[in-house]
């Protein structure tokens, strides 16, 4: 069975060893805590008045301003610097936190573009900087949708080991 880093690269298109450049380089220090409270303001100023109902509607029920805090502090923390996020609000836990979510491949895709415009509109990320966050978003965006899905599964009563429905005809 493919482990759910492997699934994350298969379906982003992203190798692990690409996503994880931004470990080589503190993207903190480069860019400055500025920059990525602009990028997040500027990714759910996007996402909040999405022409797709679909989309705009899993945020409905989230503060904006809080979800731009959420983001940009673990980006902050993820990017080299300080914890601001795990001092808050504890270990990110990404699969468990967005389970309540329909995190889907159309739903990767449309974060995705929406965070493609934000950096598209940033202009004091560097292009090189732009591709490392770019293959970071990608690769996690899908090890989000693999880790929810994998988790619905398993917790699924319905649902053996093999994927069989067990009880499909109750
Ligand atoms: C794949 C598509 C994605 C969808 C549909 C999605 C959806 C959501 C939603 C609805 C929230 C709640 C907003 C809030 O209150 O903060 C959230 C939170 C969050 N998301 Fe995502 N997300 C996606 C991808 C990502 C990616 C790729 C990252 C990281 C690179 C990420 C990082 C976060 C973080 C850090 C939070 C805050 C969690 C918390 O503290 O509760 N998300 N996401």
């Amino acid at each position: 069975m493919q482990n759910l880093q492997e699934k994350a690269s298969e379906w982003s298109g992203v190798e692990t060893n690409h996503a994880f450049a931004i470990d080589d380089t503190n993207l903190f220090q480069k860019l400055g805590l500025q920059t990525f409270i602009n990028l997040s303001t500027n990714f759910y100023n996007r996402v909040y008045v999405d022409d797709e109902e679909w989309f705009r509607s899993i945020f409905a029920k989230s503060d904006k301003d809080k979800a731009i805090q959420n983001q940009y502090e673990f980006l902050v923390q993820r990017m080299g610097g300080p914890p601001l996020y795990s001092q808050r609000r504890g270990h990110p836990a990404l699969i468990a936190r967005h389970r309540p979510f329909p995190v889907t491949h159309e739903a990767a895709e449309r974060w995705l573009l929406h965070m493609q415009q934000a950096l598209d509109n940033i202009s004091d990320i560097d292009h090189d900087s732009k591709i490392m966050l770019m293959n970071f978003f990608r690769h996690t965006a899908y090890f989000l949708v693999a880790g929810v899905e994998q988790k619905n599964q398993s917790l699924h009563p319905c649902k053996d080991a093999d994927g069989r429905h067990p009880c499909k005809n109750f």
